[in-house]
């Protein structure tokens, strides 16, 4: 159980939180009991492969679509039992995004007023505030069917906001879209935080999970295979070392002998220590170069990426083993472990 902490402690209230979530289509489980506790005001990313479950639980925590069992909050709403208030407290935008091709982007903002049943006054004043945040001025009197995808995402979170909500559903946001326009999302999306609203978000790409999410988890095989904050989940497989760089050969190839532990890259005369990049780890290699009076011109620490993790935890084979620390972890990591090993 990954997120939910026995006891409670004291941390800011579950903007989402469920025990146990399970849904299946047929005979396929997609959802195979999903545990999760995401702080308000936070951004969460739910991490997966294609056809991992994202979107599906995205539905259920939407109240689109209902859970084969377990439990699920959000808002401090039972997503079965209180739909409405639920539905009253969120914003989703996605795939199934509510953009009208046909009618123009200031149109497509008005009905959203109407259906919060907003004044007309106060509808159309909401109406021209979200389009200028959301640099659609100039294109809201054009059918939204011209906008570009970057314009249409923009006007689809522009339309969720209109209900003023408390947590919003960002179900891939930013699929599809060019660099600049997914940099420009990112940004709408760490001002949305900023305003108090907790993101849930789903996405394939670890470069925006890393970038935006407080907290991610990897959902594979219908469960959670590891949460935490990218730097957790960073330090949860093998694939850190320590880079030692000499400049003269003949001191490489001492240190080589001495450190024989380490693996060697003869040509650029380097040296690579397995090491989870911690302060403790580092302090004990340093001493042990001390000791072994060994100078390097060059140390460099590396740690994993999020794309290590994510293959790691998914089961593609991207890590390399690393030579030289066999004790060290090369099966994906325990969902129970991430927390108790962090902080
Ligand atoms: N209504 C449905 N009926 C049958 N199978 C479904 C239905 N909805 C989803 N599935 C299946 O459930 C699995 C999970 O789908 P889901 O859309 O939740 O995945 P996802 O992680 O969002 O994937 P993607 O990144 O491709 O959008 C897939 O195998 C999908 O085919």
């Amino acid at each position: 159980m990954p997120t939910s902490r026995p006891g409670g402690g004291h941390q800011s209230p579950a903007a989402v939180s469920t025990v146990g979530l399970r849904k299946s289509f047929g005979d396929k489980t997609v959802l195979d009991g999903i545990d999760l506790r995401i702080p308000a005001g936070s951004v969460f990313a739910l991490l997966g492969p294609n056809g991992a479950g994202k979107t599906t639980a995205v539905k259920i925590l939407s109240t689109l679509i209902s859970a084969d069992g377990g439990q699920a909050q959000v808002a401090g709403h039972d997503v079965t039992t209180s739909p409405d208030g639920v539905r009253a407290a969120i914003g989703v935008t996605g795939q199934f995004s509510a953009v009208d091709g046909l009618i123009t982007g200031e149109e497509n903002m008005l009905l959203m007023a109407d259906l919060h049943h907003l004044s007309k006054q106060e509808g159309r004043q909401v109406t021209a505030e979200l389009l200028e945040r959301f640099d659609l001025v100039e294109a809201a009197k054009k059918p939204a069917s011209t906008y570009s995808g970057g314009m249409k995402r923009r006007l689809d979170i522009a339309m969720t906001l209109v209900g003023n909500p408390r947590i919003i559903f960002l179900d891939e946001p930013t699929t599809g879209l060019d660099p600049r326009s997914r940099h420009n999302m990112w940004q709408i999306i760490r001002e949305l935080v900023t305003g108090g609203v907790t993101v849930f978000l789903t996405t394939q790409y670890l470069e925006e999970a890393d970038e935006l999410a407080d907290r991610i988890a990897v959902l594979n095989d219908g469960k959670i295979a590891a949460e935490g904050t990218a730097e957790e989940l960073k330090r949860l497989i093998p694939g850190g070392h320590v880079r030692l760089r000499f400049d003269d050969p003949d001191t490489y190839q001492t240190a080589a002998l001495a450190l024989h532990e380490a693996s060697r890259d003869d040509e650029a005369l380097s040296l690579q220590i397995p090491s989870d990049g911690s302060q403790r780890e580092l302090r004990s290699i340093l001493d042990w170069l001390d000791a072994a009076g060994i100078e390097a011109d060059e140390l460099t620490v590396h740690t994993p990426d999020l794309d290590d993790v994510f293959f790691a935890l998914t089961g593609s084979a991207k890590v390399p083993a690393q030579p030289g620390r066999p004790a060290q972890p090369t099966q994906p990591v325990q969902p129970a472990q991430p927390k108790e090993d962090v902080r």
